[in-house]
């Protein structure tokens, strides 16, 4: 057999009929499912008098529609307490692996609750109605978002009907600068492919910049795939990712424990595998990442000034760019350092692991937040994640410094909950979209590192990590 990509193994290893137009139904081992694009999945079934397939692939929590503070309150909006209390009811009668409700000491984000349980697995297909499913492809996964109905269908039958996309090898070789981090890498990225850059491909990432990040890093990178248009992201299995996952709850153990690992080691590109297309960055050309814009790809270097749209050659991309400055509140020409910000959010997806906390309250201690600053959110992504930080004092770090100190869930990455921003607030964040809204009505989102959001919120403006004394 030729030389075949991870993606290749992936896809190949799931494939249970395939039509001659390129169908094709995949076998399904992870269903993650959370409380916003469940319910009338379940009421399909329910409609239908079915059962799940296997709901033993089914790990659940609710997550977007969560408070992060006054847990003893409860729900306080009566539309997000029925979505989780829908999400209670639907678990109860249809049976799950596991389920970390509302306030469960394991609850979170379900794209940290998976990996961090051991539900995540390399070699597998993982799905959610959620589109950073794709943070899961850290683990050498085919993981990917489905929306409401395939959630309704993965239930069903544990399958997915999908064509195989193009492969695209993303190469970061070479050694990250000091203050540099994934995030950095993944907005680097985007900025260069932009976000359609990645739009019919599943997207590999490769090279000694990406081998060098831990597991936390890599699913920083792999939840941002999707913000550049790509249907998967992933990252080959290596040693990393075989430590990282021992000994957690959901991992095989003993005798298993062997078998996986040898079939597991198997999951890399093979030598001269082809991919459809390759792009290559130096990991010592990039620098931390700010964006000014509206769109994840409206990215700059810390070091940088806004752009000025006039110079933008392509009609569409300067329409766009006009837009975003105004809506952004932004003049073209004004140094990044010199923006000022108004609220912090460290937490989401994309970068509310223990990592990424402990990297923010490295910048954090000491020191006081700025005046201007009205608030400094840190929401950790799980109630685990919260509880080792508890353990190492990173709590208390932020706080000292004036920072917010939440409970688990989503918070301040979508306004789904009580945290949200007031019009024209501008706000450093280390969420992965920064479209209109999307922090509260009239919200301006800045997507950055956890360093460069800690850094901002000591300074009261952005400031760059790596000068930061
Ligand atoms: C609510 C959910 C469907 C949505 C998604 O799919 O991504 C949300 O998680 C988001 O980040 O916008
Ligand atoms: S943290 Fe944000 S991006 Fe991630 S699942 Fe929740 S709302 Fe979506």
């Amino acid at each position: 057999m030729s030389a075949q990509t991870l993606y290749d193994k992936l896809w190949h290893s799931h494939v249970v009929r395939e039509e001659a137009d390129g169908t094709c139904l995949i076998y399904i081992d992870r269903h993650l499912v959370h409380e916003v694009t469940s319910p009338q999945a379940f009421e399909g079934l329910r409609l239908a008098q079915r059962q799940p397939w296997r709901n033993r692939s089914v790990v659940a929590t609710a997550d977007h529609n969560t408070p992060t503070d006054h847990w003893d309150e409860g729900i306080k909006d009566p539309i997000s307490r029925q979505q989780v209390e829908t999400l209670d009811a639907n678990i109860k009668h249809f049976g799950a692996l596991a389920y970390f409700p509302f306030k469960d000491r394991r609850q979170g984000i379900v794209h940290v609750v998976g990996p961090e349980n051991g539900a995540t697995l390399p070699g597998m297909t993982v799905v959610c109605g959620d589109s950073h499913t794709s943070t899961h492809g850290a683990f050498g996964a085919l993981a990917h978002g489905i929306g409401t109905s395939e959630v309704e269908h993965v239930l069903a039958t544990q399958t997915l009907v999908a064509k195989k996309s193009k492969a695209m090898l993303v190469k970061v070789e070479g050694r990250l600068g000091q203050g540099v981090t994934a995030k950095d890498v993944a907005l680097a990225i985007i900025g260069r492919i932009g976000t359609a850059g990645g739009n019919g491909y599943a997207v590999e990432f490769a090279g000694s910049a990406i081998r060098s990040l831990s597991m936390e890093g890599r699913m920083t990178l792999c939840n941002m795939a999707i913000e550049a248009g790509a249907r998967a992201g992933m990252v080959a299995v290596d040693q990393t990712t075989i430590d990282y996952v021992k000994g957690r709850p959901f991992a095989p153990s003993g005798a298993d424990w062997e078998q996986a690992v040898a079939y597991w080691r198997t999951l890399v590109s093979d030598e001269g595998a082809r991919f459809d297309r390759v792009v290559e960055l130096s990991a010592e050309e990039i620098a931390p990442q700010v964006t000014w814009g509206t769109s994840p790809e409206q990215v700059v270097a810390i070091g940088a000034h806004v752009p000025d749209p006039a110079e933008q050659g392509d009609p569409v991309k300067r329409d766009s760019a006009e837009r975003a400055l105004q809506y952004m509140g932004l003049q073209a020409g004004t140094a990044i350092s010199e923006i000022a910000i108004d609220k912090v959010f460290i937490g989401s997806c994309t970068n509310s692991r223990i990592e990424d906390l402990r990297a923010a309250a490295a910048i954090a201690k000491g020191r006081t937040k700025a005046a201007n600053v009205k608030l400094a959110l840190v929401v950790p992504g799980s109630g685990l994640v919260k509880a080792q930080a508890e353990a190492e004092g990173l709590d208390r770090i932020f706080i000292a410094a004036g920072f917010e100190w939440r409970e688990p869930g989503c918070s301040m990455c979508l306004a789904m909950n009580a945290d949200r921003l007031e019009p024209g607030e501008r706000c450093a964040s280390t969420s992965n979209r920064n479209f209109e809204g999307r922090q509260g009505q009239g919200g301006r989102t800045h997507l950055v590192s956890p360093e460069m959001a800690a850094a901002a919120a000591i300074a009261g403006h952005f400031v760059d990590v790596r000068t930061f004394a």
